[in-house]
């Protein structure tokens, strides 16, 4: 259960009068999240869904606010956030900042297909394409600074190889990324797991969550892709999805020759960012509700397979 702050209907029936959406017909609590309070509104004119802020930086509303209007009105498929008749999209609701977005068809892809994986290569390839314009500007919060600071936190409960390989790959990582990075910039979805998509078929509906949305390296956001996307059980890397997601991307944004190199450790890093974050959420700051954490130890899998095996051969751009 996700809704952390119910609401009335005719709470929401009133708030829906800013906007022209029609008239409330039904109010649905969405179980799925777990940051936010997520709602499913059907007025007599259309599907929506209503996110009320929990937790975060409420500061930084307005930066998400502004990309994703950017990628609406690039024709990403991302929700749009629905602005009321004056044109204002951030609101307040039952005292929590609060957006109101058109509701996108599908289902999260557990177990994504090739054909999946391909639009999903290619549809990141394009947002990355148009995001390197996007005005805005927002440090990616869970950057190398980030890692370098936050990876004391958990050490004392880690195994002593584990603090090794921790403290090893931080290191490691600082040495390719420490300087000023050469790696193309723009505007990342931070998040682009599979729970973070919508797909009707091999359709992609759309592309949500952008709450961990910054700006920031390029290849970062397509490392946590593929980490997520193309992973087996063991975390060694299918080469199907791999090939599908990388091929379908190049034909849009082509690595330079810089990201190819760094490219392995990007994977592993972005795989470390995540055994972190999980981590530091299992042991050091568990949130308020008692939902099951993510599971670190997955992220580590991933780490490790990475580091025997490697990163697979990149797939050859092609410009289709
Ligand atoms: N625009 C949308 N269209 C359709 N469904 C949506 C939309 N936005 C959110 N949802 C649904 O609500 C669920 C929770 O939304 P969201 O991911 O924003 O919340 P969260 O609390 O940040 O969750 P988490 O970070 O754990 O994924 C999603 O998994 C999805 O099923
Ligand atoms: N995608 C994140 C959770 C939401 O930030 C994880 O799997 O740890």
């Amino acid at each position: 259960m996700a809704v952390f702050t119910p609401l009335s209907d005719a709470q929401v029936a009133e708030f829906l009068k800013r906007f022209d959406v029609g008239s409330l017909v039904s109010l649905e609590g969405v179980a799925g999240g777990t940051e936010n309070s997520t709602f499913f509104i059907t007025t007599d004119r259309r599907e929506l869904v209503l996110t009320l802020f929990e937790q975060g930086e409420h500061e930084e509303l307005p930066f998400f606010v502004e990309l994703l209007d950017y990628l609406d009105e690039h024709r990403l498929p991302v929700p749009g956030p629905v602005h009321d008749r004056e044109g204002i999209a951030l609101h307040s609701l039952a005292g929590k900042p609060s957006l109101l977005f058109p509701r996108l068809p599908g289902r999260h892809p557990m177990s994504p297909n090739l054909a999946q994986c391909h639009v999903l290569g290619d549809t990141l390839g394009r947002m990355h394409v148009v995001s390197q314009h996007f005005p805005g500007h927002r440090p990616n919060p869970r950057d190398l600074n980030w890692l370098t600071a936050m990876h004391h936190k958990v050490l004392v409960y880690l195994s002593p190889e584990d603090q090794a390989l921790m403290k090893d790959e931080v290191e490691i990582y600082q040495g390719v990324f420490g300087d000023a990075s050469e790696l193309p910039h723009g505007a990342l979805h931070g998040d682009l797991f599979r729970d973070n998509t919508l797909f009707e078929g091999d359709r992609l509906g759309g592309i949500i969550d952008f709450y961990n949305g910054c700006t920031g390296d390029l290849l970062f956001d397509l490392a946590i892709v593929i980490n997520d996307w193309a992973s087996g059980p063991d975390g060694r890397l299918d080469r199907e999805r791999h090939d599908a997601i990388l091929l379908a991307y190049q034909s849009r944004r082509p690595l330079t020759r810089t990201e190819r190199e760094v490219w392995p450790t990007m994977l592993r890093m972005t795989a470390l960012r995540y055994w972190l974050s999980r981590l530091l959420v299992v042991y050091v700051d568990p949130p308020a509700h008692d939902l099951t954490p993510h599971d670190p130890a997955q992220f580590h899998t991933i780490l490790t397979a990475r580091l025997e095996h490697g990163a697979l051969p990149l797939p050859e751009a092609s410009t289709t």
